[in-house]
């Protein structure tokens, strides 16, 4: 049996959803992979930190948060420790990244995983923020230190888009990749689509855990756009920037614009894209109307959905969540369980 400790950077949505996972499958974990994921310490800004270095139990960190919004109640030998103190000092073997994506900066996120990476630390993260902005520095610091960098839920949540890309697909000649990336937008258009107000329809998607911390970054279209960028730059050799991408997000359609695509059998849609062409690649997220009997129409909610366009096998389509608590915690046991593989090879 190899255990692995964990250190969690952000207790919010995903870091809950992904306690959640290890309380219900750890022993089946245990069992049909012999990997024990055992959390030693989390780290969060306002729920509170704690360090255990011989394990905190996911079912009382989450029955703390269910009752109070808070970590301080559950016992432990440390408290109080930053994000920085609990990546140097704590005994986690992996550090998650699960603090806001900021897609200006990458910060804190860059400054926790350059830490981790350099104290010699696996590190998994969902965020996107510093997949877009630092991945090649990051996987060559990771590379260097002889340490693993799982970015699989920073694109289409636990939906393996990127694994899909980089082990499956990587032979295969992929000239353009595009679809739904974005939950949130695609659940408000769902909503506006069934007669929501769009003010509700996103104060349902953050109920949802589906929206990022500032949902501008959803509704503009900033997330999608990071997405693409991962995508271009991860999955075809790209080395494109958040400002290569043409963006517009779903601010502007009405709930009359809907309402008329409707009527006349079609859906709006927030479509990112990313193409390789003549002259370089192109990469664009904007909403598109599009027929009823389109593919992608028929994707709703908070799915996500990317065709991939291939040289040797034509399109490749992928569908599956792309937001929310539990299949982005998922992501996290794919990326350990891809470590796992990775160290009994
Ligand atoms: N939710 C989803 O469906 C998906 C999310 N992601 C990404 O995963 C990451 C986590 O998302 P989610 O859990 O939904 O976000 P939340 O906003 O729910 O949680 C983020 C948590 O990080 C904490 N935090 C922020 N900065 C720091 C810091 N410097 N040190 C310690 N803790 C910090 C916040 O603390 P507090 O609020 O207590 O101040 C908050 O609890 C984000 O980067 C997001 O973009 C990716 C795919 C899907
Ligand atoms: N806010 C994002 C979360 C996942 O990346 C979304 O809605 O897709």
């Amino acid at each position: 049996m190899q255990t692995y400790r964990l250190a969690l950077i952000g207790f919010g949505n995903v870091g809950q959803g992904f306690a959640q996972i290890l309380r219900d499958y750890g022993t089946q974990y245990e069992k049909e992979f012999g990997a024990n994921f055992v959390i030693t310490a989390v780290s969060d800004m306002q729920k509170g930190s704690l360090y255990d270095p011989d394990g905190l139990k996911p079912a009382v960190l989450l029955d703390a948060i269910a009752k109070t919004g808070s970590l301080e109640s559950v016992p432990a030998p440390f408290k109080g420790w930053d994000a920085l103190k609990t990546i140097n000092e704590s005994n986690a073997s992996v550090v998650a990244e699960l603090s806001f994506t900021d897609l200006k900066t990458g910060e804190p996120a860059i400054t926790h995983l350059k830490a981790a990476l350099q104290s010699g630390k696996h590190v998994i993260t969902t965020n996107k923020g510093p997949v877009a902005l630092a991945y090649q520095e990051l996987h060559h610091l990771a590379d260097k230190r002889g340490v693993t960098i799982g970015v699989e839920g920073s694109v289409m949540s636990g939906t393996p888009s990127l694994r899909m890309g980089t082990e499956l697909l990587s032979g295969a000649g992929v000239t353009c990749i595009q679809g739904i990336v974005n939950g949130t937008t695609n659940y408000i258009l769902s909503q506006m689509d069934a007669g929501a107000a769009y003010a509700d329809a996103l104060a349902e998607a953050q109920a949802k855990g589906y929206a990022e911390a500032d949902p501008t970054g959803d509704v503009e279209g900033f997330d999608a756009a990071g997405k693409v960028v991962i995508l271009a730059n991860l999955l075809m050799g790209a080395n494109i920037r958040m400002t290569d991408v043409e963006r517009e997000g779903i601010t502007k359609l009405t709930v009359d614009d809907i309402q008329q695509a409707h009527a006349r059998n079609e859906r709006w849609k927030l479509i990112g894209r990313v193409e390789k062409t003549a002259s370089g690649i192109k990469a664009s997220v904007k909403p598109q109307c599009l027929p009823e009997t389109h593919p992608l129409a028929q994707v709703g909610g908070a799915t996500n959905a990317i065709t991939f366009t291939t040289e040797l096998l034509g399109d490749v389509t992928l569908i599956g969540p792309g937001a929310g608590r539990l299949p982005t915690g998922y992501a996290l046991v794919e990326d350990l369980l891809a470590l796992h593989r990775h160290l009994s090879d």
